[in-house]
């Protein structure tokens, strides 16, 4: 059996992945998995263990670092996220396309040990949109919405580095984009 495809999309905290993701993840034909992250940060209200995130404490993060079992991990804002690496591997082998939503240190961790990774990053259509998102969402303290719009500044650099650039002007047409790339790379892997 061929090995699934891994796909990586990152993108500055409130651009929408989340809210793109549920659109593309609902075309079958995708093969996609959503590979489910570590954090140490907490649940937001709509959130839930196992589901959005593997929610842990410090403690358990900074063992599953020591055991080896990350992909990668990065700090964001201070918080850890990382990628649990039997899941991708198990997940692959079985033929299925997985999906990582991590953000751009990750990326570039993952491309490193996985240079066929496809990249892609999403853009917001301006900057000020950007904001005006991560405040509609309600789901951080002021001081985290100005870290995260400082920190998304020094992302945007980054977009150089990606094979796709995405821009979530309207959800389902940047769902609808993604699909077309995942399905150009379906292509591709079959002819191989
Ligand atoms: N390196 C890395 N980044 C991750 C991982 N999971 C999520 N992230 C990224 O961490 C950042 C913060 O995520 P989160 O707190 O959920 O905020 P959101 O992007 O605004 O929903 C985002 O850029 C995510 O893409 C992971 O496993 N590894
Ligand atoms: N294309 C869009 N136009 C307007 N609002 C959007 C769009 N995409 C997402 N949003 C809104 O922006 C906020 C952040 O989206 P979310 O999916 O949580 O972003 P991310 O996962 O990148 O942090 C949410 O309130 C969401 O409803």
């Amino acid at each position: 059996m061929k090995k699934g495809l891994l796909i990586i999309i990152s993108g500055p905290s409130g651009v929408g992945k989340g809210t793109v993701r549920d659109f593309f993840m609902k075309d079958n034909s995708l093969n996609l998995t959503y590979s489910i992250s570590m954090t140490t940060r907490k649940p937001r209200e709509n959130e839930v263990d196992g589901v959005d995130y593997l929610f842990v404490s410090k403690e358990a993060f900074e063992k599953a670092i020591e055991n080896g079992e990350l992909l990668e991990w990065a700090e964001f804002v201070g918080n850890y996220y990382g990628t649990p690496l039997c899941q991708v591997e198990r997940l692959r082998n079985e033929g299925k396309n997985v999906l990582l939503e991590i953000e751009v240190q990750g990326a570039q961790q993952v491309s490193e040990k996985v240079p066929d990774a496809i990249t892609i990053f999403m853009i917001p259509p301006t900057m000020d949109e950007l904001e005006n998102r991560i405040r509609g969402r309600k789901s951080e303290a002021e001081e985290v919405i100005q870290e995260r719009l400082a920190k998304a500044e020094k992302e945007m650099k980054l977009i150089k580095d990606y094979k796709y650039v995405v821009c979530n002007d309207d959800p389902e047409l940047a769902a609808q984009y993604i699909g077309l790339i995942v399905k150009r790379h379906m292509n591709l892997a079959k002819d191989e």
